[in-house]
């Protein structure tokens, strides 16, 4: 199996802090792996790393073999890897189905007169996008609020949107930034079946950081485990939930 993504001794300093240290990690096509760590250990940093939101300090960032260390976020989605946000990045105005189409136009751009005049590529652009969103709202149990305000869902909802907003931009990696947050565990269940079904069906590797450690446990057959920016500990479930660093990471210093 071929490696998607490599993190090859990547580092990250802000200022006097180093937020991340010499993390080296990959991920074969097709997994689903997990990146855990207590609140500060880096990992939403890592993603702004693979994504090109921060610039890397240290190290390189493959992906599918090419070296996207140097790429701007805009040239990485292009490359196939898309990303929800820990804190929801919906236009909370506009439709559930709006901001699927809104992502899916940036993904498939027409030019500026034909959007205007609806002219050229806009229509046939514009039904594909269109039919195209929907089945991603169906796929994530959303297609009966597509006309819905986003910002009036239920939290846990709106947590669906982004991950079908994500799947509109056609990934092959998909990165989840605690898809599970703010949700009951009724709702952490569900979305477990969904990123289950969205792997199965999509055939995606996902990397999805994660608090409710259940969810993890039960999804990932790879976790990832950092604290204090740096990796501590890699392995199937049953070897993270023994490993005594990450429990001495979690449960402090006390023996
Ligand atoms: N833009 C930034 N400027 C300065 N420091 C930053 C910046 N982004 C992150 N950090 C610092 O880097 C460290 C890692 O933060 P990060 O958000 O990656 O952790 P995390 O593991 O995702 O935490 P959490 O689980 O609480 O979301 C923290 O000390 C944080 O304060």
């Amino acid at each position: 199996m071929a490696a998607v993504l490599e993190l090859t001794g990547v580092g990250k300093a802000f200022g006097g802090v180093q937020a991340v240290r010499d993390m080296t990690f990959s991920l074969q096509e097709g997994e689903l792996a997990g990146l855990i760590g207590p609140n500060g250990a880096g990992k939403t940093t890592i993603f702004n790393l693979i994504t090109g939101v921060y610039d890397v300090s240290d190290g390189k960032v493959h992906f599918k073999g090419e070296d996207i260390t140097p790429l701007k976020t805009y040239e990485v989605i292009r490359k196939g890897i898309a990303r929800t946000f820990q804190n929801l990045r919906l236009f909370p105005t506009s439709s559930v189905l709006d901001n699927v189409m809104t992502a899916c136009q940036q993904h498939h751009p027409y030019g500026f007169f034909e959007a205007c005049t609806h002219l050229g590529r806009w229509g046939s652009r514009e039904k594909a996008n269109r039919t195209h969103s929907m089945e991603l709202l169906e796929r994530v149990g959303l297609a009966d609020r597509a006309e819905q305000a986003a910002g009036t869902l239920p939290y846990g909802l709106q947590r669906r949107l982004e991950i079908a907003r994500a799947l509109s931009l056609q990934p092959e990696l998909l990165l989840l930034d605690e898809p599970a947050a703010g949700m009951n565990p009724e709702e952490v269940e569900q979305l477990n079946d969904l990123i289950l079904g969205i792997h199965r069906d999509f055939k995606l590797t996902i990397l999805v950081i994660e608090h409710h450690m259940e969810l993890v446990m039960a999804i990932c057959p790879h976790i990832v485990c950092m604290n204090f920016g740096a990796l501590i500990a890699e392995g199937g479930p049953e070897d993270i939930q023994s490993h005594p660093e990450v429990l001495k990471a979690y449960l402090g210093e006390e023996d």
